[in-house]
């Protein structure tokens, strides 16, 4: 199955892109070059299954450490779960990466002390995440009664010196959204500290001068804030530009212009309470583009680009060090990475889609990131058609057929899955009042969207393995979509001209919203919103060996035109 992370922000929409620090310094054939610490990343979501796999390179590539969310499905509620998950993790990581996954438990009413010990003495699991009931994506299990059922469980975090991570919004619906973040402060998070003036608290992704200002008006060391890249660069008119963006959705909710100024001013004011945590939140693509879409944006591949942005922008580049590297670890008492990355000015674009594999990956990996889909894709793990046990079917709803499929005689679906599972080529059935069978490539598969349900289910038939894959977790079952997700993609080709009539058809439909080039595949896609660096001069990281280098897309073509040559000056 081939997924894709959208990229549909268009940065020239910024209220502040703009090129003029580039050309000025051009204009003194200056080196722009950035020397700083290995950032880390304090706020982050990289899930599980195959879409750990797909997104964990992006965070690995530009951070040395990552704090990872808990709210999976089911959350990470205990040590042991967060072990498992950081195993998980580390099983993902490309090779040679020494990316730190630095894991968080999930909080509710339900969690012991003992628990919180138990986390301390793992060494794995750094804090703890309070999620108020309700507030965002997966927190239905978070806490509805923090100043009773958790006092138990805040003593001990006060015991052991673990910081509780805040998502910092009231759930009561008549809040109105944009204010949720301000209440939370003055209901939950004022009380809390004054409860817990040792409790170290982080309040994640402040949107609002309000949380600016009473972070800054807490103690510091004991309370600090996150900030995300969204936050600091869109207002909530990105909701609504030119048409409901979806992909602008994250919670807390975009606010207003001055709210972002307010946090900007922050961040750039070298003020050391508040460091760098993206919120890189992926999510499928269909549940984003639907009619309730859930909230997350994902930023992984762009965001230290972004965030060196709003620095440049402000004149504090030579704060973004201290923003990216030293505040977070400083905080948490951990040490400072000690390797240095470079970010290089260079004509650097985001790529409008990332395309990634499921359950099948592409043949050619570099084309297919490169959004050169002709060479089809292979299976993870191959047919083993002599014995038929070993080959399953998976389900994909709500499809649109693919060409070429041949019509046999049975009686029922039964007899139809038979037929397919007896003849070695046969890749996929449905059965739809006839039998219908697939041989080979499934040429121009799509799941049509959610709105849509003139489609038909198609059973796709993959190894049986790979459905107890991921270790048939019990959420298999309860997970289809994701099953589905990852079983789809059996040999289906794409042929270049289909390609590209489909993307172009899909850009038309999009109205400037710049999804991917599979089309058809809707319904299957992870979306992962993110924005769409400017086609300008970016920062960006540069590889080992002086090329601009995303791993995801290859090497980029390295500016030689603007040079910055005192790095010193820089951070
Ligand atoms: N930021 C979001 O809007 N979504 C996050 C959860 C969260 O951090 O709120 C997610 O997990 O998708």
């Amino acid at each position: 199955m081939i997924k894709t992370l959208a990229l549909p922000y268009k940065a020239s929409t910024l209220p502040f892109a703009n090129v003029r620090v580039f050309n000025q310094l051009k204009a003194k054939g200056a080196k722009m070059e950035l020397s700083i610490t290995q950032p880390d990343d304090w706020h982050l979501h990289l899930r599980d299954g195959d879409l750990l796999e797909a997104v964990i390179s992006h965070s690995a590539f530009h951070f040395g450490r990552g704090i990872v969310m808990p709210n999976l499905k089911p959350p990470i509620k205990t040590t042991a779960a967060a072990v498992a998950y950081r195993e998980s993790i580390l099983n993902a990581l490309p090779a040679n990466s020494d990316f730190i996954p630095l894991m968080t438990l999930y909080l509710t009413d339900t969690t012991t002390p003992e628990e919180i010990k138990l986390a301390r003495e793992s060494g794995v699991v750094y804090a703890v995440k309070l999620y108020p009931a309700g507030a965002t994506t997966n927190s239905q299990d978070g806490v509805t009664d923090l100043f009773g059922k958790c006092l138990p469980v805040l003593e001990e975090m006060v015991k052991h010196n673990m910081p509780l991570l805040v998502h910092g919004e009231v759930t009561d619906p008549e809040v109105d959204i944009f204010d949720r973040e301000r209440v939370f402060i003055d209901t939950v998070l004022r009380p809390l500290i004054q409860k817990f003036p040792q409790l170290k608290v982080v309040m994640e992704h402040v949107t609002t001068a309000d949380a600016v200002r009473f972070v800054e008006s807490c103690s510091e060391g004991f309370v600090a804030a996150t900030v995300t890249p969204q936050h600091l660069v869109l207002n909530r008119n990105s909701l609504f530009q030119g048409g409901l963006q979806p992909h602008n959705y994250c919670l807390p909710v975009l606010k207003r212009e001055t709210h972002r100024q307010a946090i900007v001013s922050a961040v750039t004011s070298g003020s050391k309470r508040f460091f760098l945590g993206t919120d890189s939140a992926p999510h499928e693509r269909r549940k984003k583009e639907c009619s309730c879409g859930c909230a997350g944006i994902y930023n992984a591949l762009v965001a230290l680009s972004l965030y060196a942005k709003v620095f440049e922008e402000a004149g504090a580049l030579d704060k973004l060090e201290a923003f990216t590297s030293f505040n977070g670890p400083d905080f948490y008492g951990l040490p400072r990475n000690t390797s240095k990355i470079k970010l290089i000015k260079s004509r650097w674009k985001v790529p409008e889609s990332l395309s990634y594999a499921s359950g099948f990956e592409p043949r050619i990996k570099a084309d297919w990131e490169l959004g050169d889909h002709s060479g089809g894709c292979v299976r993870k793990i191959p047919l083993q058609c002599e014995n038929r046990e070993n080959d399953k079917f998976s389900v994909v709803p709500n499809t649109h057929f693919p060409e070429n499929s041949e019509s046999i005689t049975v009686g029922n679906i039964d007899e139809c899955e038979l037929a397919c599972l007896r003849n070695c080529s046969c890749s996929a059935y449905a059965f739809d009042n006839r039998c219908l069978i697939w041989r080979g490539c499934l040429f121009n598969l799509q799941e049509l969207s959610s709105d849509d349900k003139s489609g038909r289910d198609l059973h796709v038939r993959v190894a049986a393995s790979q459905l107890v894959g991921t270790e048939a977790k019990a959420k298999a079952k309860r997970n289809t979509s994701l099953i589905v997700f990852g079983a789809v993609c059996v040999f289906f080709c794409f042929f270049g001209s289909v390609l590209v009539f489909l993307w172009r058809k899909r850009q038309r439909d999009t109205a400037g919203l710049h999804y991917n080039e599979v089309e058809g595949f809707g319904d299957q896609e992870l979306d992962a919103a993110s924005f769409t660096c400017e086609e300008d001069m970016n920062w960006v990281r540069q590889g080992i060996d002086g090329t601009i280098v995303d791993e995801t897309i290859g090497p980029l073509e390295a500016s030689a035109e603007a040079q910055f040559e005192d790095d010193e000056e820089m951070i």
